[in-house]
C-alpha cells in the first residue's frame, strides 16, 4: 500500500493539523502545518488537501482547531462556538458530502457529551478524540473496500482511473486505488491507464505518483485518450471515486468522470464506483441536485503558469459532473458491493449501515 500520510494531528490538544501539500506534487513533496480554521478553509478549497474522505477528516480536525484555543468559554458557549465553526469550515467547497457529513458528526458528538464535561478543555479533548475516531474510521473503510474491490480484479487486468481516489485523497489508502493496492498485495499484476484529469491534474500529479511509489505499472494518458485505449480492447475495467452519491445511485465525481463511463458503456467495459457510506447523500434524492462547484477560470486560463486562452475569451469550469446510476456496473463500498444501483439498493445500503432510518 502507499506509503503516503495525507493528513496527521500533531500534538495533543493546542496541537495542529499537518497536510501534504498536495498543490506541490510530484515536483516537491512538502507539509503544510495547518494551525487555525481560516488555514484549513484554505487548504481545501486550494485543494492543498482533497478528495472527499480526505476532506471530511480535515474537516474534523479543523473544528477541533477552532475550539481547541476557547476552552475558557463556558460548554454552552463552546457548543455555539463550535456552530459558527463548522458553518465556517462548511463554506470551503460545495459538492463532497463528507465536508458536511464530518462537521455534522462532530456537532452531534459534541451535543452528546456536553452534559458530561465539566468544562471547555473537556468538551474539546472529547472533540479531539472524535475526529481521530473520523480518521481512523476512514482508514479502516478504505482497507475494507481495497479487499472487496480487489475480487473485482484478476490477474494482468489493465485498468483505468480518473483523478485521484487514492491515499492522498481519504485518511487510509484510498477508495478507487485501494482495489488497486489490495490486488497488487496479493500478488496480482495490474497496470493502470491514469487519466491527467484537467484542468488540475490529479491524475498525472497525483495518481501516477501515488502507483509508482506502490510499484504497481501506470501510464499517465490525456482525458480524450480514454476513448482511444477503450476502442483498442486495452481496459479490462474503470474504478473511480465519488464525492457525493445520491439516493437514486447517480455518482457526482470529478469533471470527465460521465465521459469515462459513457466510453465505458459504449465498450462494454465494467465502470465501478469505489466509496465509503459517508459518501452517500440520503438527503438528495438524485444527482441533478448535486451541487456542482465551479471553479476559477484561471485554472484553465493559466494553467501550471501559461496562459493558454486568450485574454477576454469565456471559461466554464465545473469541478465535477454527475454519472447516471445506469451507467454503474456496481458501487464497491466498506460493506460490500452494490451492483446496478438504484434507490431501492442505496437505501437498503443505508438503512444497513445506520445513515437512514428504517423503513416505516
Ligand atoms: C476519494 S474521493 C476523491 C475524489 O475527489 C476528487 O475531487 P477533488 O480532487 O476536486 O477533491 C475527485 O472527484 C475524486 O474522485
Amino acid at each position: 500500500m502507499p506509503a503516503v500520510q495525507t493528513i496527521t494531528w500533531e500534538g495533543a490538544l493546542s496541537g495542529h493539523a499537518r497536510l501534504i501539500e498536495q498543490t506541490l506534487l510530484p515536483e516537491r513533496t512538502e507539509y503544510l502545518d495547518v494551525r487555525d480554521v481560516p488555514g484549513m478553509v484554505d487548504a481545501i478549497y486550494r485543494l492543498a488537501v482533497r478528495g472527499a474522505p480526505a476532506i471530511g477528516v480535515a474537516a474534523a480536525y479543523g473544528a477541533v482547531l477552532g475550539i481547541q484555543n476557547e476552552t475558557g468559554r463556558s460548554v454552552p458557549d463552546l457548543l455555539r462556538h463550535l456552530d459558527e465553526v463548522c458553518s465556517t469550515l462548511a463554506a470551503a467547497r460545495p459538492t463532497a458530502v463528507n465536508l458536511f457529513w464530518a462537521l455534522e458528526r462532530m456537532k452531534r458528538h459534541a451535543a452528546a457529551v456536553a452534559g458530561g464535561c465539566a468544562d471547555g478543555r473537556a468538551l474539546a479533548e472529547e472533540l479531539l478524540a472524535e475526529a481521530q475516531r473520523v480518521h481512523a474510521e476512514d482508514a479502516d473503510q478504505c482497507r475494507r473496500m481495497g479487499e472487496h474491490g480487489a475480487e473485482l480484479i484478476r490477474d494482468g487486468m489493465t485498468l483505468l482511473t480518473h483523478c485521484n481516489a487514492g491515499a492522498l485523497a481519504t485518511g487510509g489508502m484510498g477508495t478507487a486505488l485501494a482495489p488497486m493496492y489490495v490486488a497488487a498485495e496479493q500478488g496480482k499484476k495490474i497496470s493502470v491507464f491514469a487519466d491527467e484529469t484537467r484542468p488540475l491534474l490529479q491524475g498525472a500529479r497525483l495518481t501516477s505518483w501515488e502507483l509508482n511509489q506502490a510499484g504497481i505499472d501506470v501510464k499517465v494518458i490525456t482525458d480524450g485518450m480514454a476513448g482511444r485505449v477503450m476502442f483498442e480492447g486495452r481496459v479490462d475495467a474503470v474504478f473511480v471515486g465519488s464525492d457525493r452519491i445520491a439516493r437514486n445511485g447517480d455518482v457526482c465525481n470529478k469533471i470527465g468522470t460521465y465521459t469515462v463511463a459513457v466510453l465505458a458503456a459504449r465498450h462494454g467495459v465494467p465502470f465501478y464506483v469505489v466509496a465509503p457510506v459517508s459518501t452517500f447523500d440520503a438527503a438528495t434524492d438524485s444527482g441533478d441536485l448535486i451541487p456542482i462547484e465551479e471553479r476559477a477560470a484561471e485554472e484553465i486560463t493559466n494553467g501550471f503558469g501559461r496562459r493558454t486562452v486568450p485574454e477576454g475569451v469565456g471559461v466554464y469550469n465545473p469541478a465535477f459532473d454527475v454519472t447516471p446510476a445506469e451507467l454503474v456496473t456496481a458501487i464497491v463500498t466498506e460493506h460490500g458491493l452494490i451492483e446496478r444501483p438504484n434507490m431501492a439498493k442505496v437505501e437498503a445500503l443505508l438503512r444497513q449501515a445506520g445513515a437512514m432510518a428504517p423503513a416505516s
